[in-house]
């Protein structure tokens, strides 16, 4: 059986596409009045024209979802280190796999930290890379980056979670997996507001370049594999957001671009993201100015126009 928390747009995505290939799946998400709807129609408005399967039993208890074996975490990053407390089971041994990107704001770490702080017991990944829900849940081909430290159980999941159109690759790099999956969702807000503010296409791959160079620069020195970076959870990933209106990163960028205004109930993670890269840039002493113009971006410390100038008056230097 395999959990999944969460019933937004992602994680009801997956909790379809591995009911459509035969897994039983529970999907929890928090609102009873919501699930209860959901149970009834078999659809959701997260996932317009999408049936779900007979497969997957829906529910508002979350002990009862928890039990599964293997559990997909599909909540926002800031509210996972919450959503796990109030699991009150250890979950020793099962196999939480977190499917949020971003880094948590209180903290400063990725998901795998936060759940290994809230469940010591249980036994950490990360599942990430390109895709957007509506491609999963309809089916479309997509690849993926499966991490896991332990190399046998991220060997377990990947056979557990790959389906004929969604295809996973293993890996032990958690610490690359997650912060390309982080960094990405930054860059993706540079992007929008790059696009947004009529800078063009070339500032567009400039920013691309420089942004990727700051991912790969924070996750070496966290301890990751640099290949891990120009695989599917860092490249893979950065490619597809930075360049797709779907993305909702992309999307809230444009709109800081433009000054206009942006839906708050939408799941932007890059831009609480930012803010927790830029406290952890500092505090490591890496330069992020991408991530840094970013943060003051969202937050509105500074203007499209200063952060351009922000960006193109700092000093030359090599590549
Ligand atoms: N939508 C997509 O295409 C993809 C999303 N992701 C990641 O999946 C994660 C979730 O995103 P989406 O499902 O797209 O967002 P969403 O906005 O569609 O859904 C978020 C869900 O989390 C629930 N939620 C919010 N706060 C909660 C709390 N405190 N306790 C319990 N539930 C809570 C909401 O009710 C909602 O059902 C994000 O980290 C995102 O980056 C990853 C890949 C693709
Ligand atoms: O992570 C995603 C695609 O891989 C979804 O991107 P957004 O959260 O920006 O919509």
């Amino acid at each position: 059986m395999i959990g999944v928390l969460g019933a937004g747009a992602f994680g009801t995505a997956l909790a379809v596409a591995l009911a459509r290939d035969g897994r039983q799946v529970m999907l929890w998400g928090r609102n009873e009045g919501t699930m209860a709807e959901m149970a009834r129609t078999r659809e959701t408005a997260r996932l317009p024209g999408v049936t779900l399967p007979e497969g997957i039993e829906i529910t508002a208890d979350l002990a009862h979802a928890a039990g599964a074996e293997t559990l997909l975490l599909a909540v926002p990053m800031q509210t996972l280190s919450t959503v796990l407390g109030s699991v009150s089971a250890p979950l020793d041994g099962q196999k939480l796999v977190a499917c949020c990107k971003g880094i948590d704001l209180a903290t400063g770490e990725g998901p795998s930290h936060v759940i290994a702080h809230a469940k010591p017991g249980a036994l950490p990944a990360i599942l990430t890379g390109p895709s957007f829900a509506a491609d999963i849940a309809r089916g479309l081909p997509t690849a993926l980056t499966l991490a896991c430290e332990d190399a046998e159980a991220g060997l377990v999941l990947q056979h557990v979670l790959s389906t004929k159109t969604l295809r996973l690759y293993r890996s032990t790099d958690v610490t690359g997996a997650e912060v390309g999956g982080a960094l990405k969702n930054v860059m993706a807000i540079a992007c929008g507001a790059c696009i947004g503010a009529g800078f063009g296409d070339s500032a567009r791959a400039a920013l691309m370049t420089r942004g990727f160079a700051e991912m790969t620069r924070l996750a070496v020195h966290l301890g990751a594999k640099p290949e891990t970076v120009t695989g599917l959870s860092g490249l893979g990933d950065l490619a597809l957001t930075c360049t797709s209106e779907l993305s909702r990163n992309y999307r809230y960028g444009q709109a800081l671009g433009r000054a206009e205004g942006f839906d708050p109930s939408v799941t932007v993670e890059g831009a609480a993201t930012a803010r927790a890269v830029a406290a952890l840039a500092e505090r490591e002493g890496i330069p992020m100015p991408v991530s840094g113009v970013v943060a003051a971006l969202t937050e509105g410390k500074v203007t499209i126009s200063e952060a351009l100038d922000e960006l193109l008056s700092r000093p030359l230097k090599e590549e």
